[in-house]
């Protein structure tokens, strides 16, 4: 391990996710967290986090190991686990451009030590742009990537977290745009098993999915039509979910994500089985109509903050497109939140 007994771990974005799978990590015993905050930074160093959460319980002003402000200033070490866990907003800022100055260090290291990145966002393509500079870079490194089926919120102006119910947190790896060359899914499946062990050792509810694309492209499904349909409409799950004809477009959108789905990832069993199109009446029967539930994209739009659009809707269509798969009512639903994210992105 590096650092004598500690891993190091750089959490990139202190929110709501970012904060509670600090604290899980943490809570191993086993890492020291170096936390890059923002609107938070002064609140954090100077008191600390609360903690009021289903699953990893009630804290108070806890703090990391570390709290930096910028990722220049995280970037005086080696991480074994860099994490993301801001908004994916690839039209204001690129996941390589944020992580610019730990990259840079990464290039120059005389060490090979090597470094995972962890992506903890929903979209879908968002590990594509991370992928291809790291394959310009001659350390070893993996990327992981994370679908947070939880409901957590950063109130307080990020000094408390809380949780309720659920926290499920699927892990996988990726494959470098090349391909694997040597030892490096080695690699990936330690790493991945590593990270998993740590939170499970915090009673995190984590699994390792056997396949990350199939499990994010379930993800987007919910997203790409609850998610938008809640933020065009201003309204909760429960809302939309109320009348037929907004259960009708659910359903549409989800039809055209699965269409897309299955046309962008290889032929498996596992694709067959949780990308069927009978996936869309278990989700349909699985939420409750009387959900008061506001999708973290409707949170940030209640907020005045840009939205994932790009990384849900857009990533989507770009498969899509690839593919050379018709998806007229995405299209519309992507058009609407253009709109909006424009003057979300202009105002901010
Ligand atoms: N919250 C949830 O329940 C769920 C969230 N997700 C996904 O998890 C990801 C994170 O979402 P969530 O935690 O809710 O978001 P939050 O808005 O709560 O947190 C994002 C954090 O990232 C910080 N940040 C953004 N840009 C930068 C930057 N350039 N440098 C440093 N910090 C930055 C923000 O700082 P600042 O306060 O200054 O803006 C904020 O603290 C998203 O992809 C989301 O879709 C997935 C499932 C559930
Ligand atoms: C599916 C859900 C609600 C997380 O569980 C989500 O991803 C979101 O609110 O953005």
């Amino acid at each position: 391990m590096a650092s004598g007994q500690f891993l190091d771990v750089c959490i990139v974005g202190f929110g709501a996710i970012g904060a509670l799978y600090a604290f899980a990590l943490h809570k191993s015993g086993q890492v020291r967290i170096t936390a890059v905050c923002r609107s938070n930074y002064d609140a954090l160093r100077d008191e600390g986090l609360d903690i009021d959460s289903d699953r990893f319980g009630t804290h108070s002003a806890w703090k990391p190991y570390r709290v930096v402000r910028t990722v220049e200033e995280a970037a005086d070490r080696h991480y074994s686990y860099v994490i993301c866990a801001f908004k994916c907003l690839p039209e204001i800022v690129t996941t390589p451009a944020l992580l610019c100055p730990v990259l840079s260090r990464l290039k120059t290291s005389p060490s090979k030590e090597p470094t995972t990145f962890v992506l903890l966002q929903n979209g879908i393509g968002i590990e594509d742009d991370l992928l291809a500079e790291l394959s310009n870079i001659d350390v070893p490194t993996v990327v992981l990537s994370g679908c947070c089926w939880v409901d957590t919120t950063a109130v307080d102006s990020g000094r408390k977290i809380v949780q309720h119910g659920n926290e499920r947190l699927v892990l996988g790896y990726h494959q470098p745009p090349g391909g694997f060359k040597d030892m490096a899914e080695e690699l990936s499946k330690r790493s991945l098993e590593t990270l998993c062990s740590l939170l499970r050792s915090a009673e995190g509810n984590v699994e390792a999915a056997p396949d990350v694309d199939v499990a994010r492209w379930r993800k987007v499904l919910w997203n790409a039509s609850f998610s938008t349909l809640c933020t065009l409409t201003r309204c909760h799950v429960g809302d939309v979910l109320a009348l037929e004809t907004s259960r009708l477009a659910l359903r549409d959108i989800m039809a055209e994500v699965l269409t897309v789905a299955r046309a962008s990832l290889p032929p498996s069993e596992l694709r067959e089985q949780v990308l069927a199109d009978h996936v869309v009446d278990q989700i349909m029967e699985h939420e409750n109509p009387r959900s008061v539930f506001r999708p973290s994209m409707l949170v940030d739009l209640d907020h005045g903050r840009p939205m994932e659009v790009e990384a849900i809707v857009g990533g989507v269509l770009r498969r899509g497109k690839a593919k050379g798969v018709a998806t007229p009512k995405l299209d519309l639903v992507y058009a609407a939140l253009a709109v909006v994210q424009s003057k979300l992105v202009k105002t901010r």
